[in-house]
């Protein structure tokens, strides 16, 4: 399998014919290659989708329609969800079931996009200035950057590509140069589906090679990235050259609060799949655990059991619960904080190593890992790990949960476990985060926003107003019209 760049209707190998070989990490085994784009070929799509933009009638054209293509790209994703979800696995990692997931909630964005496209008629707002009218109108931004990572390919993608489109904007999509392979077929799609020359493009590379112009390029007029924080903080200071609009979906440190009186079974396995699911490399992992003292060694005991026979392997093997991390160099890094942990003092009461059996020598694997008797302010606590890594502290009263929980730099998402509605409907009103659930943990669809508060970016994916987030929006003031005889009088002056 060979991927090429999508470029003003055309798949394209890159200019200099580099080509990088796609890994799966479970075995390291090369399943694709990919042409890796240069910063010219990134300048040649932005170029593509300017000229779409001012030039094209994709903006003009009746929002029903372009909703109607956004939902045809959708029914080819759900009609093709298995392939989509095997390419998926073998690009990540993760287990077929959650690639499963994923096509599922993938298809439902680009639908529920589509059903919005034509929702919004503008406003007419009063005017305090007589016999004028004002109203307010919704229009497209312009050409759109959207870099996305590794961790939920196609996805992250799915919530960029479908408002974007169907709010009359054309783009250039980047993709983690280590995940490309179903964020390419869904190019294809926009293909058969006719949409025109030079409103959707695909430029495959590295983000210093090709990110870095689509964040920097002064013919684009917003970047929506999706990343760590560091990356995040590189493009807000490379959009500012030409003051582009920036959305950022970035890191988190989620806490999850587990008050004495919640349901002990219900809270244990969701403490479990708030952290292990996808072996952590969830943005809004649950990755600190915040559990109230009285119940603290009963349900670390329980956690500890449970988080031994987590079954690792081959996602398409029906009987694993995880499989390995994205790479090497990610697993070595996960390593470092755990190394950090153990400096710092913490417990390291199960995991931590890579796991003996040969089956998953080949494979960028890593046990589970709880620390205990963490505090606060150690880095095995404050910063993200994005691994199979959680962190144990405790509490006593509902202030101090609630305290710790927003003590860190990040306000992505967080949980409260507890049997009183008014508690967790306090704590919840008390969280510094984006997303917070409520005896659950992970969540998210389609019709809900989706973001961070604090360092943990700005901007809203999803929802009513992940629509509006690739909108400008326009005043239009008119005055009383002039009747003939003023005109007449205008004209003799
Ligand atoms: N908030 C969310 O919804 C959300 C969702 C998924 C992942 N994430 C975060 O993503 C991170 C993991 O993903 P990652 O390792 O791929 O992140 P990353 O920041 O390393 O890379 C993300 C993307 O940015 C590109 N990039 C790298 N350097 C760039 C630069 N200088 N200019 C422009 N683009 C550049 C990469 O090539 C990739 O496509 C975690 O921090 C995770 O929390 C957040
Ligand atoms: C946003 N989400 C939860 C789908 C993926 C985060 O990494």
């Amino acid at each position: 399998m060979h991927v090429q760049l999508f470029i003003n209707g055309k798949w394209v190998d890159a200019e200099n014919q580099q080509t990088r070989s796609i890994i799966n990490p479970f075995n390291q085994e090369s399943i694709a290659t990919a042409a890796e784009g240069t910063k010219n070929d990134a300048v040649r799509a932005i170029h593509a989708a300017r000229t779409a933009f001012d030039e094209g009638n994709w903006p003009h054209i009746p929002a029903s329609e372009r909703g109607e293509m956004v939902r045809l790209v959708g029914q080819k994703i759900k009609d093709q969800r298995e392939e989509l979800a095997h390419l998926e696995t073998l690009d990540t990692g993760k287990t077929l079931e959650e690639s499963l997931g994923d096509m599922d909630d993938i298809a439902n964005v680009f639908f529920y996009f589509s059903g919005l496209a034509d929702k919004d008629g503008g406003e007419i707002i009063e005017s305090p200035i007589p016999d004028s009218t004002s109203k307010v109108v919704r229009e497209p931004i312009g050409v759109c950057s959207q870099i996305t990572p590794w961790n939920y390919p196609l996805l992250q993608a799915a919530w960029k590509l479908a408002p974007a489109l169907v709010a009359g904007n054309t783009l250039v999509m980047k993709p983690s140069e280590l995940t490309p392979l179903t964020t390419a077929k869904v190019f294809e799609f926009f293909e058969e589906v006719g949409f025109p020359d030079g409103v959707v493009n695909l430029v495959l590379g590295t983000g210093t090679e090709v990110g870095s112009v689509l964040s920097e390029s002064h013919n684009v007029d917003l970047v929506s990235f999706t990343g760590g924080i560091e990356t995040g903080k590189k493009i807000m200071q490379a959009a500012s050259g030409n003051v582009k609009k920036i959305a950022l979906e970035l890191g988190g440190k989620n806490p999850n609060i587990v008050f004495a009186d919640a349901d002990f079974a219900t809270a244990v396995d969701q403490a479990l799949n708030a952290v292990f699911f996808h072996a952590g490399q969830v943005c809004s992992a649950g990755s600190r655990l915040l559990v109230e003292e009285s119940i603290h060694d009963e349900f670390v005991h329980a956690l500890i059991e449970r988080a031994k026979r987590i079954k690792l392997g081959n996602g398409f093997d029906e009987s694993i619960e995880s499989g390995p991390l994205i790479s090497a160099e990610h697993r070595s890094r996960v390593e470092r904080y755990i190394q950090i942990g153990l400096d710092e003092g913490a417990t390291l009461a199960v995991g931590g190593k890579r796991p003996d059996a040969d089956e998953l020598k080949n494979g960028f694997f890593l046990e589970p890992t709880i620390f205990t008797n963490c505090k606060h302010d150690m880095r095995i606590v404050q910063e993200e790990v994005f691994g199979p890594v959680l962190t144990v502290e405790t509490f006593t009263s509902k202030e101090e949960a609630i305290a710790k929980a927003n003590d860190t730099i990040y306000g992505l998402a967080g949980a409260v476990f507890t049997s009183r509605y008014d508690k967790a409907e306090h704590v919840a009103s008390k969280l510094r985060m984006g997303t917070v659930w409520i005896n659950d943990f992970h969540p998210y669809f389609a019709q809900a926003p989706w973001g961070g508060y604090k360092q943990s970016g700005f901007g809203r994916e999803l929802g009513k107003i992940g629509l509006e987030e690739y909108t400008e929006v326009k005043h239009i003031f008119r005055n009383k019209p002039a009747t003939t005889s003023q005109l007449v009088s205008i004209l003799k002056d």
